[in-house]
C-alpha cells in the first residue's frame, strides 16, 4: 500500500514464521464458513462481530498498525480495532484508496468493544493467514486461512493520535490490549512443553490496575501506556496525545512495561464452549430451520464447513459426514402463514408500465401482468393458481422431491456464485440442482442431470408446469418446449437475490411452480433502464405472492432484459423453474 497518501502505515518487521505444524481446533479456507459455522463470528466484511452492543469476536488481519503487538506466546494481543482504516476498494474494477477517518467512542463496533471492556467479558479471537504477527505460518496448513485463537479478554483501551496526510495532520485510532482467557486449557498452537505455562515471575499474584495519570486539562484520567512519559489519552482533551511538559507524543513509542503485565484474572462465570456443536433433531422433527442451513464443524480435523450439500453437513477438507433426519414437511403446515405485510400481489406504481388483470379460464384462475411500452418492454407474467387437483400433486411432487433430496438421489447443492466481494468462495443462499440441458448459471454442466436420468420429483414438476401453462394459453399452436429444470430448496431465511434469467441463448420464456411455503417474488427495473438514472434504492415495480402449487410464467425476453427479480420465502419451500436453453447458451 502507497504511504504516500492518508495514513502512514508502517509496515511490520517481518518475523521469520515457523510452520504451523499442529492442527488448530477451529479453522476455516473462506469467510463465508467462519460466519456460517462460528457463532462468535458472523461479520462478512469488518474485522469487529458484535451484537447488541457487545462485541463477540475479533478478526485479526492484514492492515498493520503501529503498535500492534503479541507478546507472551500470543497471551497478549494488542491490535487496533473499530474500523475506519486506510483500506482499498474497488471502484469500478479499479483498486481505489480509501483513506482513514478518526474513529470515536460512539462508533458502533468502538462503542462494542468498549462495552465488552468494561463487562470483562470474553471475546473470541481469531486470525487470517495475512496477520504478520502469529509467529507460526499457516500456509504449511491446505486450506487454513482462518484460524480461532481462543477466548481473550479485553484489559485495556486506548485512543492514540496516529499521523495521516490529511488536514488535521493525524487521526485518532482505538487500540484494545487482549489476553488470553485462562479459564481454558493453554493455547493450542504452543508445543506441549509450554502447555502448562508457569507462573511468569514478573507478575503481580492480584491483579493490579495500570498505573495512572490525571489530565490537568480535562480533569479525566488515562492509565500509562508507553515508556516515554505519561500522555493525556482523552481525544476530546486539548491536551490529547502531549507529554505533562506539553511536548507532543512521538510517532516511535514503546510499552511501560507495568502496562504490558497488567492482566485481568478472569472472575467471570463460566465460560462458554467455544467449540460450535451441531443442532440436536428437535421434537418435531423439523430439520429446514435457520439453525440446519447454517454449517459444521468437524471434530475429526477441526475445520469449518459451510452446508454445501442438502443430505448431510460434509466436511471440505476430510470428508468427514454428519447426517440430518429429520421429516418431510407438508405443504398444510403452510397454509396459515401470516406476515404483517401484504399477502397477496400487487403492482407497486400504478403508474407502471406493468398493469394487473385477473383472468378465470375454464376451471383456471390466473392473474395476468402485462407490461406494454413503446419502446421498452414488453411481456406478460401469469401467476396461475393452484386448486384443489393441482394442489394435490403438487403435495405428492413437494413430498417426492424431500425423500429424494434426503436420500441423495436428488443431489441438492449450494454452489459458488461467480462474482462477489467476500474472501473465499462463497456459496448461493439456496440450494438448486440442474436437470436436462447444462445451465450455466449454477453449478455447470459437471452437476447436471440429463431428463432421462433425473429424478422424478423434477419430471413430474416439468410436467405439471407444462399443462398449467397449457391451461392459459390455450390460443397456442405449438407447444412451447423446455428442456431444462432447476430445481431450488430453501430451508428458513434462505432466498435467492436479484438476478434475471438474460443470458445468451435462453429462450423467451420461463416457468416456475411453487411447493411448500409461501413466497415473495419482487420486480425491479434493471439500474440501466431507470429514468432516474439509477440513484438510490430501486423500488420494486411489482411482488408477487407465490402459494403452494403456483405456477408463475414470465413469457417474453424483455422482462428479463429490462427486469430483475428476487425470491423471498417465508419459510421452507421448494421451486421447480423450467426454462428453454438453445445451443447458443454461454
Ligand atoms: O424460487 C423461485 O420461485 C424462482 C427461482 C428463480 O428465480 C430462478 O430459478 O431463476
Amino acid at each position: 500500500m502507497p504511504n504516500s497518501v492518508g495514513t502512514r502505515v508502517p509496515k511490520p518487521i517481518p518475523l521469520p514464521k515457523r510452520p504451523l505444524t499442529v492442527q488448530p481446533p477451529i479453522w476455516a479456507k473462506s469467510r463465508q464458513e467462519v460466519c456460517e459455522s462460528f457463532e462468535w463470528f458472523k461479520s462478512y466484511q469488518g474485522g469487529v462481530y458484535f451484537k447488541g452492543d457487545i462485541a463477540r469476536g475479533y478478526l485479526l488481519g492484514g492492515f498493520y498498525a503501529s503498535r500492534d503487538l503479541l507478546a507472551r506466546d500470543g497471551r497478549l494481543i494488542i491490535s487496533h480495532g473499530g474500523g475506519k482504516a486506510e483500506s482499498v476498494h474497488s471502484k469500478k474494477g479499479k483498486p481505489t484508496l480509501q483513506e482513514a477517518s478518526d474513529q470515536h467512542e460512539g462508533d458502533k463496533s468502538v462503542r462494542a468493544l468498549l462495552h465488552t471492556y468494561r463487562l470483562r467479558k470474553e471475546i473470541a479471537l481469531l486470525i487470517d493467514d495475512r496477520y504478520p504477527l502469529f509467529p507460526y505460518d499457516l500456509s504449511a496448513k491446505k486450506d487454513c486461512t482462518y484460524v480461532v485463537l481462543g477466548f481473550y479478554h479485553i484489559v485495556h483501551a486506548w485512543a492514540e493520535r496516529q499521523p495521516c496526510n490529511n488536514e488535521k495532520g493525524y487521526v485518532v485510532r482505538w487500540k484494545f490490549a487482549f489476553e488470553w482467557c485462562e479459564r481454558q486449557p493453554a493455547p493450542w498452537w504452543l508445543p506441549p512443553s509450554g502447555a502448562v505455562c508457569p507462573p511468569d515471575p514478573d507478575q503481580p499474584e492480584q491483579a493490579a490496575g495500570p498505573l495512572e495519570g490525571r489530565c490537568p486539562a480535562c480533569k479525566k484520567k488515562s492509565p500509562l501506556v508507553y515508556k516515554e512519559g505519561w500522555m493525556c489519552l482523552q481525544p476530546s482533551c486539548t491536551a490529547f496525545w502531549t507529554f505533562t511538559d506539553g511536548v507532543l507524543g512521538p510517532e516511535e513509542l514503546t510499552y511501560d512495561e507495568s502496562f504490558l503485565a497488567v492482566s485481568f484474572r478472569c472472575e467471570h462465570d463460566p465460560l462458554e464452549d467455544i467449540v460450535p456443536q451441531p443442532p440436536a433433531v428437535p421434537e418435531d422433527g423439523v430439520v429446514t430451520s435457520r439453525r440446519f442451513s447454517r454449517g459444521w464443524h468437524c471434530k475429526k480435523c477441526g475445520r469449518l464447513s459451510s452446508r454445501y450439500k442438502w443430505q448431510h453437513w460434509e466436511c471440505n477438507h476430510c470428508g468427514e459426514t454428519m447426517q440430518v433426519m429429520g421429516k418431510n414437511r407438508i405443504a398444510k403446515e403452510f397454509w396459515g402463514q401470516n406476515n404483517s405485510r401484504f399477502m397477496t400481489h400487487k403492482v407497486h406504481d400504478p403508474a407502471n408500465t406493468i398493469r394487473m388483470c385477473s383472468l378465470m379460464q375454464g376451471t383456471v384462475q390466473s392473474f395476468n401482468f402485462p407490461i406494454k411500452r413503446s419502446p421498452g418492454p414488453r411481456g406478460t407474467i401469469y401467476a396461475v393458481l393452484g386448486n384443489s387437483i393441482v394442489n394435490r400433486i403438487a403435495d405428492e411432487i413437494f413430498d417426492e422431491y424431500q425423500e429424494q433430496a434426503k436420500t441423495g438421489e436428488l443431489q441438492f447443492r449450494r454452489f459458488p456464485l461467480r462474482s462477489h466481494h467476500c474472501r473465499g468462495e462463497l456459496l448461493t443462499n439456496y440450494f438448486s440442482q440442474n436437470s436436462g440441458e447444462p445451465y450455466q448459471y449454477v453449478g455447470g454442466t459437471a452437476h447436471t442431470v440429463p431428463f432421462d436420468a433425473a429424478p422424478s420429483a423434477v419430471v413430474k414438476a416439468r410436467d405439471l408446469i407444462q399443462s398449467r401453462m397449457m391451461s392459459v394459453m390455450q390460443a397456442e399452436s405449438q407447444p412451447y418446449h423446455f428442456n431444462e429444470v432447476l430445481s431450488a430448496a430453501y430451508m428458513e431465511e434462505q432466498s435467492m437475490s436479484f438476478h434475471s434469467d438474460a443470458e445468451n441463448g435462453l429462450g423467451p420464456r420461463v416457468a416456475s411452480l411453487s411447493l411448500g411455503s409461501c413466497a415473495y417474488m419482487h420486480f425491479r427495473l434493471l439500474k440501466k433502464y431507470r429514468t432516474d438514472g439509477g440513484s438510490g434504492n430501486v423500488p420494486k415495480s411489482l411482488t408477487l405472492f407465490l402459494r403452494h402449487g403456483d405456477v408463475l410464467i414470465m413469457d417474453g425476453a424483455d422482462i428479463q432484459k429490462y427486469y430483475e427479480h428476487t425470491v423471498v420465502p417465508l419459510n421452507f419451500r421448494i421451486a421447480a423453474t423450467a426454462r428453454y436453453i438453445g445451443r447458443n447458451h454461454l
